[in-house]
Order: C-alpha cells, then sequence, then structure tokens
C-alpha cells in the first residue's frame, strides 16, 4: 500500500519531491518494485507527459508466486493523446489572459501509435497539400493471438486530457486487477480507462478463427472531435492485413455517466485484499472548482489554486528552512451554502501551496466534491491520482456530499487504488493511512488541469526521512544550503 516506501525522493514529483531534472542531466531513479501490476512511468514537470514522456512498467510476480488467475499469453496497451501543438504554446495558452483553451486532442494512441487524417491537415503543411507520412505509421497497432487461448490484456492510460472507453468486438472481458490491485473479476463488453488509472483484463479468443476483430478506443465524458484508437486483434495465422468484416465498435454516448458509474461501481476488491481501518480521525472535504485569478482561468481546491515553489518540499521540510513556501494551512472544508450545481458565485480564487500536513500513521478521509464549471450546466470528470499510498474507494454519490452519506460508505469490500475519478457534479469519498514518510502530490491527472493548479500536497513523518540524495535538492534553497555546508 506504500509506493516509494524509504524512497520518496525517488517519486519523481518536480518541486515536491525533488528537483527537476536539468537538460543533459542524468538521473538514477532507484526504488524496490514491492507490489507486482500494471503501472507506468511518466514525466512530472510541466506538461512533459502531454509531450510523450511517459512508458510501461510491468511487474511481474516474485519467483514462485501465482497470479490468482490463468493466462496463456498477454499484451500491453498504453494508451495517450496528442496535439499537434507543442505543450510549450499549450502551456502558454493555458496561462494567457484571457485562457486559450488547448480543445481536443487530435489523435487517441495505443502504444505510441495513432490515426489521423492527414488530408484534413493539408492546408497546415506549409508548401504542401499531400499528406506526407511513413509508410506503415497510421496502421492498427496488431495484437496476435491464437484461437481458444486465455489472454491478458494490460491497459493504462496516460492521457493529457481525454477519458477514455475500449471495447473489442465479440470480445467480452474479465476485469481482474485496477491500479496493481486484484479485483472481484466481472464480465463487460466495454470499460472507461481515466488518466491515470491501469487495468488488467481476461479475453478468451473464442470467436470465428478465420477473423481478425477491432479493438477500438474512443472519447468519453467530453463531446468527441477526435477518431477513436483502432487496434487489430489478429487470430493467427490470419494475415494482420485481413481487415475485420464488421465496424468498430462505438464507444458509449459521451455523456452517458450512468454507464460510467456503473462500471466504476462494479469494482470492488478481491478476497483478500486488506481492509479499510475503521476510524478515522480526520476528514478533509476537497471542493474542486474552475476560478479566475487575475483574469486567469484557473482550477481551486477548496479556492485555493496549487503553485509549486522552486525548492522542492520535501527538502525544505526535512531541513526545516524558513519561508520556502507558503505554509499557511489550506481549509478542511468549503462553505456550507455553496451551492456544487451552480458556478460560483464569486469566481475569484487565490494561488496557494495547499500543503496538508498529516499526523503519521493516522487514518485520513478525503471527499472529492465536484461542482459546476465556471459555465453553467458544466461539470467535467476528473481523476484524481494520489501518490505514495493506494487508498480504499469507500463510496460515490451525486450533489453534495452529506454528513450521512458516511453510513452509506462500502468497509466490506472497497478497491484498493490509486486513482479514482469524480463524476460531474459528485463526490467520491477515498480512505488511506498516511503511514509512508514523505511529500505526496495527490492531483488531478488532466494535465491542463494540473497545470492550472488543480491539485494539492499531503506530507506526512518527515523527520522520519533520512538520506535524501543530494542530486534530489540541488535547486532553489536546499541547493544553497548544499553549498554552504560544502564550501570552506
Ligand atoms: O479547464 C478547462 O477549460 C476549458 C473550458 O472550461 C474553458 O474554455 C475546458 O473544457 C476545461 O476542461
Amino acid at each position: 500500500l506504500r509506493p516509494q516506501l524509504g524512497t520518496p525522493w525517488a517519486d519523481g514529483t518536480a518541486s515536491i519531491s525533488q528537483c527537476a531534472i536539468d537538460p543533459e542531466e542524468t538521473f538514477i531513479y532507484e526504488f524496490k518494485v514491492d507490489k507486482p501490476g500494471t503501472y507506468f512511468y511518466h514525466g512530472h514537470y510541466g506538461m512533459q507527459r502531454a509531450a510523450g514522456l511517459y512508458g510501461s512498467l510491468i511487474v511481474d510476480v516474485a519467483d514462485g508466486e501465482k497470479e490468482p488467475f490463468d493466462y496463456d499469453g498477454e499484451l500491453n496497451l498504453l494508451l495517450s493523446d496528442w496535439y499537434h501543438q507543442n505543450v510549450q504554446a499549450q502551456m502558454l495558452g493555458l496561462s494567457s489572459k484571457p485562457l486559450r483553451w488547448i480543445g481536443e486532442p487530435q489523435s487517441l494512441l495505443i502504444n505510441g501509435r495513432g490515426q489521423y487524417n492527414c488530408s484534413l491537415a493539408a492546408h497546415l503543411i506549409p508548401g504542401s497539400r499531400t499528406c506526407k507520412r511513413r509508410r506503415g505509421e497510421c496502421e492498427p497497432v496488431v495484437l496476435r493471438v491464437l484461437p481458444n487461448k486465455t489472454y491478458r490484456l494490460r491497459i493504462a492510460s496516460t492521457t493529457s486530457l481525454s477519458s477514455l472507453n475500449l471495447a473489442i468486438e465479440h470480445h467480452k472481458m474479465m476485469v481482474v486487477e485496477a491500479d496493481g490491485n486484484y479485483v472481484e473479476p466481472f464480465f463487460v463488453f466495454d470499460m472507461d480507462i481515466y488518466s491515470g488509472e491501469s487495468y488488467s483484463v481476461l479475453i478468451t479468443t473464442d470467436q470465428a478463427p478465420s477473423s481478425n476483430y477491432w479493438l477500438s478506443v474512443g472519447v468519453r465524458g467530453r463531446l468527441p472531435q477526435t477518431q477513436p484508437a483502432l487496434a487489430i486483434l489478429n487470430y493467427q495465422p490470419n494475415s494482420p492485413s485481413k481487415l475485420p468484416s464488421s465496424k468498430p465498435p462505438i464507444a458509449p454516448t459521451w455523456n452517458d455517466y450512468a454507464h460510467s458509474k456503473s462500471f466504476s461501481y462494479k469494482i470492488l476488491a478481491r478476497q483478500g485484499t486488506p481492509k479499510p481501518p475503521t476510524n478515522p480521525v480526520r476528514q478533509i472535504a476537497l471542493l474542486n472548482t474552475q476560478n479566475k485569478i487575475n483574469g486567469c482561468t484557473k482550477w481551486s481546491i477548496n479556492n485555493i489554486s496549487l503553485v509549486l515553489p522552486p525548492t522542492p518540499y520535501l527538502g525544505s521540510m526535512r531541513y526545516r528552512l524558513k519561508n520556502a513556501f507558503d505554509d499557511r494551512k489550506p481549509p478542511e472544508n468549503f462553505a456550507k451554502d455553496y451551492d456544487v450545481m451552480k458556478p460560483p458565485k464569486n469566481p475569484s480564487s487565490i494561488q496557494g501551496s495547499n500543503v496538508y500536513k498529516l499526523e503519521f500513521n493516522s487514518t485520513v478521509d478525503v471527499i472529492l466534491q465536484n461542482a459546476n464549471a465556471l459555465s453553467y450546466n458544466v461539470s467535467e470528470i476528473h481523476p484524481w491520482h494520489l501518490h505514495g499510498h493506494d487508498f480504499w474507494v469507500l463510496g460515490y454519490g451525486d450533489g453534495r456530499f452529506s454528513k450521512k452519506d458516511v453510513t452509506k460508505f462500502n468497509l466490506r469490500n472497497p478497491p484498493l487504488r490509486n486513482t479514482v475519478v469524480i463524476f460531474p457534479y459528485g463526490w467520491t469519498a477515498i480512505r488511506f493511512v498516511a503511514d509512508n514518510p514523505g511529500v505526496w502530490a495527490f492531483h488531478c491527472h488532466i494535465e491542463p488541469h494540473l497545470h492550472m493548479g488543480m491539485g494539492v500536497v499531503l506530507a506526512e513523518g518527515v523527520e522520519l526521512v533520512n538520506k535524501i540524495p543530494k542530486e534530489t535538492l540541488a535547486c532553489g534553497m536546499t541547493g544553497k544550503m548544499l553549498m554552504r555546508n560544502h564550501l570552506p
């Protein structure tokens, strides 16, 4: 339950757990991979993930151990989205007054590959009306399988913006893993995947062996303007270029949230998963709102929009440096009369460092409360990702969270995860134990939203952290501290 236990400086979050790695520098991440599962890694500075800095990280079970399910082979799908505009220009637009929103991505990608109708963009390519692309570049990813076998599909999403839905023509999927935790198996014909999440599903290749089949990934939660990404489930020995006889499966309507909720609600812990402690000592409610600061559009948590300091928290807190960040205690709650169904009455907000100090080893509940954005009748999906911990998902609800909703929490088999979604106008309740010494980001995994301030920082047991590698401290005030200590 404690990723990066004992190595909080190897978590990779610039300004939180370490200094950003400068151009041409090398930084070696050393940490213990103590839990088998489907994961991925990515840059956590600016919007480098959207620029393509990511990859899969699959942890196998230790020698002599067994997964609680059987399969004959495995396939790995890392899903992402792709913009033609470079991320510096995207970030500039997002920080501009007025906001220049990035819009929808031009493609969805499966293992870095996607489809794009280049002729649509011909007018954008100087001096050319033709579409220049290398042969094969836009071909669907081929997933080679044998008939009548069971395959484990590992699926993760590192999208910048898009929420996704995945389906395979004629093949039902048995969901068995979520974010590196085994779940009680259940069958679906399509599944939602939010940025930051990972799953394993088992499929059986029991369809007519003379055909190939489409796997399709489409957009959810935002009006789709991006064509689905396609892969081909290629039954051997058919040629991979033998096109499936029917059309690719179509994602459910983008705003069919009942469909998305029914999928999320089905995810429950597999028997034998650790259960949550019953008595939280603290409940923090985090209201997610879209706001304005000096004419710029931001996202705020309890009316504070996250900005990160030049000196990473892990170092400045461990060495008790003064004035390294604004350490005012952020609010634990939001106004009783705040109407989550309407745009904010007073949209103006402030910036801050949003550091929640947690008592070491204490059990904490967080209620993530969604609300209306700046425009009427708009509330978006936000997948929240917690570093340094798995948490139990205790429940979801529509509208504003009320005290009596606590009685409906699932304490029997809540799933353990590290990413969970808040649905439009809804709330999601999670519980975790603050038992991992370090400073941890907790944020919306939609990269432009994090860039616009949608996150908080959790600090626990920082005094217990020892031997922070100097390479993680060589910037800001900890950089100065290192120089003072080493100059004659
Ligand atoms: O953060 C966002 O900004 C835009 C829109 O709200 C303002 O243009 C959008 O769709 C977001 O998700």
